[in-house]
């Protein structure tokens, strides 16, 4: 009876009674996050496919991988450059690059997404490669505010479908959210777990809420921060500092903003807004909307709340 009522709560479907063991990875989106992942996911043995839109852009992401590796080299080898040496050529012969996530996906165990946070190019991408990849695949989405739901609601694979959402940089962040919806298969949950562990990081189970734990609690903090600047109550200098010596953030407000990109954290406040006009949790700010409208998105465009020129 309990097997019976838990099979419910996480959506039974036959062909999803079985746990995956995740070898084979694609990976769509090869900006920030997806290379992160890829990195990741390769360095622990798995064979990885990252899928972009042009090939220059999966160029630059082979090249920050390779930086972000020798930067892991360094002290994981440190007594042993040769082994290090080694051990990146070894990690990125686990990485192939596509520009055809058609083709990819048909021999994955997972389809992990992490382009641009839309609603609908993400609903479209899982629509097209729902009817290409195999039956056992899941999908899942790194997606920092959308719903899972509504991200899945155009596949035919609800129960093979989660949310597995990393944090920036990857190779350094611990945690990973683990993201059920009401129709995500017990069996699918768990094998985003384990996958999760066999990344070498800590997963959290979360439900399908907005911003689900972490940036829920975050981005409204963040956003709370450019308010404070914007009544003149610090300076972004003075705010930096204070979180990183009052409570011993390693990255101040503005500091973080520029890291994660203005156009995440403004796209994800907006979002909630719609969603519930009268909190004022999520009320905006003048400051955010004109660096975003003038393409000042943080260090990927070279100047932010600070220049990085
Ligand atoms: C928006 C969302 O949906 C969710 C999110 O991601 S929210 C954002 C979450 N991320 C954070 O909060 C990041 C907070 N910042 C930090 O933890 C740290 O500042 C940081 C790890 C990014 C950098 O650390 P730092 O001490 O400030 O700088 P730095 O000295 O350059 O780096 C520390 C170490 O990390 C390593 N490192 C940093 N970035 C790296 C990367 N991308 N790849 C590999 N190694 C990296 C460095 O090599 C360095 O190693 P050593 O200690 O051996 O020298
Ligand atoms: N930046 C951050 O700190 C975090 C972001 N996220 C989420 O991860 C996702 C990606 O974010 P970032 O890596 O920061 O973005 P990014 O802008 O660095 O990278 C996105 C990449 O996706 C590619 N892309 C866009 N549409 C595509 C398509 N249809 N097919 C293939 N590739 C496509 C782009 O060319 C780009 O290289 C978003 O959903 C974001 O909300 C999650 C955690 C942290």
């Amino acid at each position: 009876m309990a097997f019976f009522a838990h099979q419910i709560r996480r959506g039974f479907s036959s062909s999803a009674v079985r746990n995956v063991v995740i070898k084979q990875v694609t990976i769509i989106g090869g900006g920030q996050m997806g290379a992160g992942i890829a990195q990741v996911a390769a360095s622990t043995g798995h064979s990885v496919t990252l899928v972009d839109t042009s090939d220059d852009i999966l160029k630059k992401s082979i090249k920050t991988i390779e930086g972000s590796l020798k930067r892991v080299v360094k002290k994981k080898f440190a007594d042993k450059p040769e082994a290090g040496e080694e051990f990146i050529q070894k990690v990125l012969k686990n990485v192939s690059t596509s520009t055809d996530a058609g083709s990819a996906v048909k021999s994955s165990d997972l389809v992990l997404e992490a382009i641009v946070e839309n609603l609908k190019i993400k609903q479209d991408l899982f629509s097209r490669l729902d009817k290409l990849a195999p039956a056992h695949t899941i999908f899942a989405s790194n997606t920092s505010s959308l719903p899972i739901s509504d991200i899945s609601s155009t596949t035919n694979r609800l129960d093979r479908f989660g949310g597995l959402h990393f944090f920036n940089p990857v190779p350094m962040m611990k945690l990973v959210e683990v993201i059920g919806t009401s129709s995500t298969s017990q069996e699918t949950f768990d094998s985003l777990l384990n996958f999760s562990k066999v990344l070498g990081k800590t997963p959290v189970s979360c439900k399908d809420t907005p911003g689900f734990i972490v940036n829920r609690l975050f981005v409204p903090y963040l956003y709370e921060a450019v308010r404070l600047y914007e009544r003149g109550h610090g300076s972004k200098e003075d705010i930096d500092i204070a979180m990183k010596l009052g409570v011993g953030y390693p990255m101040g407000p503005f500091e973080l903003s520029d890291y994660i990109g203005l156009d995440t954290i403004k796209f994800i406040m907006d979002g909630w807004r719609e969603m519930d006009p009268d909190n004022t949790l999520f009320a905006p700010s003048e400051l955010m909307d004109k660096l975003v409208a003038e393409g000042k998105l943080g260090k990927k465009t070279g100047e932010g709340f600070y220049k990085y020129k």
